[in-house]
């Protein structure tokens, strides 16, 4: 009698039952092991940091509100608090201050202003989500040619700040489209010829512009690479050294609880074929929102995003169809009872979901807000629905065309279930209006999704090609379109680049949410653009997520 397998293939009933063929990946293994469990955090400490902070962050408020201090200065200063992370801190008294000089912006104010000033202005404006017009720049181009003026070449910083302001561009504003390609020449041209902290500024920068960093990290650099601006203010240097103090401690504590979790859930003996990257998932949420408010909600949306790892991984490197269709049924009735139907080595993770899921149920119900947690699972099991397409996809060996390809990958860029995710521990500004704006799969929300899909597409599709994995947005662009492999990345390249002018568009006022809301959206897109920029960084982890993660949780040496 032979034995049906749990994948529904027929086995002949011999003392060796033949494994199926599985698309095992072979990820690179984790780099870090356990250190991050040893951390134990000194509540005194902690506290002591805060209570340090009072005095300092009173006199920052203080420079802020002070009506005698010249706009630009005022704009610059708000600039530096800005870039090291402390606007949370003074919300109401920046934006009172900038409504009232927004307010009395006219365009000829700025013909006699530098382009460092120029662009300080408009940064802090747009980041702030003023729309200062990108009209403030045209003095800066020659009106014969049309082009910029050499002039302004010579100017290191006025560049990078005109460098730093086009990344905050909209569709439609081409001189700053303009200005992007142009100081990217300009300065990689001279920045081999700069020094001290101009060159490390502009070296940073290049990198990665501020816009696009990860906002935890990007402080971080701008208190080493800014000194000189940061210590106009003696109290903003002081304030920026003990919040960083205060923050690594909570965080540690943080990334502490969720490797605990993560050991204690035995995922890699249960199902070693997946990337094991629970310091990189902690960073990618961390840079969603780095708020010591926000403590609760980083530790419930790092465990959801290892889910989804589990999940992705699962389908991608080990399952075979069979396996996949049951599995996908399972999550689709989210019941325990499914678990018999499911293959052996996946059932500590669907009981692992299930009963997180319920706990989280019980707990924000407490508070009135359990449909964020089932607005995450809802869109968990949107998920799981959409790896399954793929899967199908792939075991018939089709090639979808684009469009078709991305109405499944905006669901399959996760966006979707780790910004609901990260609703889940935000409190009480998650109100049924928030939650209905979430679900109405806003504008903003889809920029973010195409650019996870289509940058981790561009970043991945060879290594997934090799393993035979379902056919990317490349392959798909390339079928429907009938182009080259290069013309194909380079198309996918503009939309990502009109994505981010969505996202910024998205978050400029008047906001159809508050930026408290739409933050873990834009900050989504940027995340991405650490770990995919340059390659792919979260299955191979060796760079830039090693060095962020060093910089924030390794370097123990408060400031
Ligand atoms: C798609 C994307 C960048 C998602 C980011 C959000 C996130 C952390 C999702 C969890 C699963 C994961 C790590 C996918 C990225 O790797 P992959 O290249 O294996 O994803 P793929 O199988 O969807 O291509
Ligand atoms: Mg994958
Ligand atoms: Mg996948
Ligand atoms: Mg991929």
């Amino acid at each position: 009698m032979a034995a049906v397998e749990a994948n529904g293939t027929l086995q002949a009933n011999t003392k060796t039952t033949t494994e199926p063929v599985r698309p095992l990946a072979n990820f690179p293994p984790s780099v870090w092991g356990d250190r991050f469990l040893s951390f134990s955090l000194d509540n005194t400490e902690l506290e002591g940091y805060a209570k340090a902070m009072e005095e300092p962050k009173e006199e920052v408020r203080r420079l802020i509100v002070n009506p005698t201090m010249d706009s630009n200065k005022k704009l610059s200063l708000i600039y530096s608090v800005h870039r090291l992370g402390l606007t949370y801190l003074f919300l109401q008294e920046i934006e009172a201050q900038l409504d009232i000089i927004f307010k009395a912006f006219k365009l000829q104010d700025y013909d006699e202003v530098d382009l460092y000033t120029t662009s300080i202005n408009f940064q802090v404006f747009r980041h702030l989500g003023h729309k200062l017009p990108c009209d403030v720049f045209n003095k800066f181009k020659d009106s014969s040619s049309g082009t910029f003026k050499e002039s302004i070449t010579n100017d290191v910083k006025g560049m990078l700040g005109l460098y730093e302001s086009a990344q905050l561009r909209l569709r439609g504003e081409s001189i700053l489209d303009e200005a992007s390609a142009f100081t990217v020449t300009q300065l990689k041209s001279v920045v081999n010829t700069l020094e001290g902290k101009l060159a490390q500024q502009v070296l940073q920068s290049l990198k990665r512009p501020f816009h696009q960093g990860m906002p935890m990290v990007e402080a971080r650099f701008y208190f080493s690479n800014y000194d000189e601006e940061c210590s106009t203010h003696e109290s903003l240097v002081k304030l920026a050294k003990l919040h960083f103090n205060y923050l690594q401690l909570q965080q540690k504590e943080e990334l502490r609880i969720v490797s605990k979790w993560w050991k204690d859930m035995r995922f890699q003996e249960t199902t070693p074929y997946i990337r094991d990257r629970v310091p990189e998932i902690y960073l990618w949420i961390l840079g969603l929102y780095f708020e010591p408010r926000y403590s609760l909600a980083r530790i419930i949306a790092t465990k959801i995003t290892l889910f989804l790892v589990v999940l992705d991984d699962t389908y991608d490197a080990y399952a075979t169809i069979e396996e996949i269709r049951l599995l996908t049924d399972a999550i689709n009735r989210w019941d325990i009872s499914a678990i018999e139907q499911i293959p052996e080595y996946i059932r500590p993770f669907y009981k692992i979901l299930l009963d997180e899921y319920a706990e989280l149920e019980k707990q924000l119900a407490k508070e009135g807000r359990a449909k964020s947690v089932i607005a995450s699972k809802e869109a968990f099991q949107d998920i799981a629905r959409g790896y399954l397409e793929e899967a199908e996809w792939t075991s018939s060996g089709y090639v979808a065309s684009f469009p078709e390809y991305m109405k499944n990958g905006l669901i399959t860029s996760a966006y979707n279930v780790i910004s609901k995710s990260a609703l889940v521990g935000m409190g009480e500004m998650v109100s049924e209006d928030a939650l209905a704006w979430y679900e109405s799969h806003p504008k903003t929300l889809q920029a973010s999704e195409l650019i996870s899909r289509l940058q981790d597409d561009v970043m991945t599709y060879q290594f997934e090609r090799e393993r035979g994995q379902s056919a990317t947005g490349v392959d798909s662009y390339i079928k429907t379109y009938g182009v080259s492999e290069k013309e194909a990345i380079f198309e996918l390249n503009k939309m990502i680049e009109n994505a981010w002018k969505d996202i910024n568009e998205g978050c400029l006022k008047p906001r159809e949410v508050s930026m408290d809301l739409l933050a873990p959206i834009l900050n989504l897109a940027r995340m991405i653009d650490v770990v995919y920029r340059y390659d792919d960084g979260f299955t191979f982890p060796g760079k830039t997520m090693k060095e962020y993660i060093t910089l924030l949780f390794v370097g123990s040496s408060p400031m």
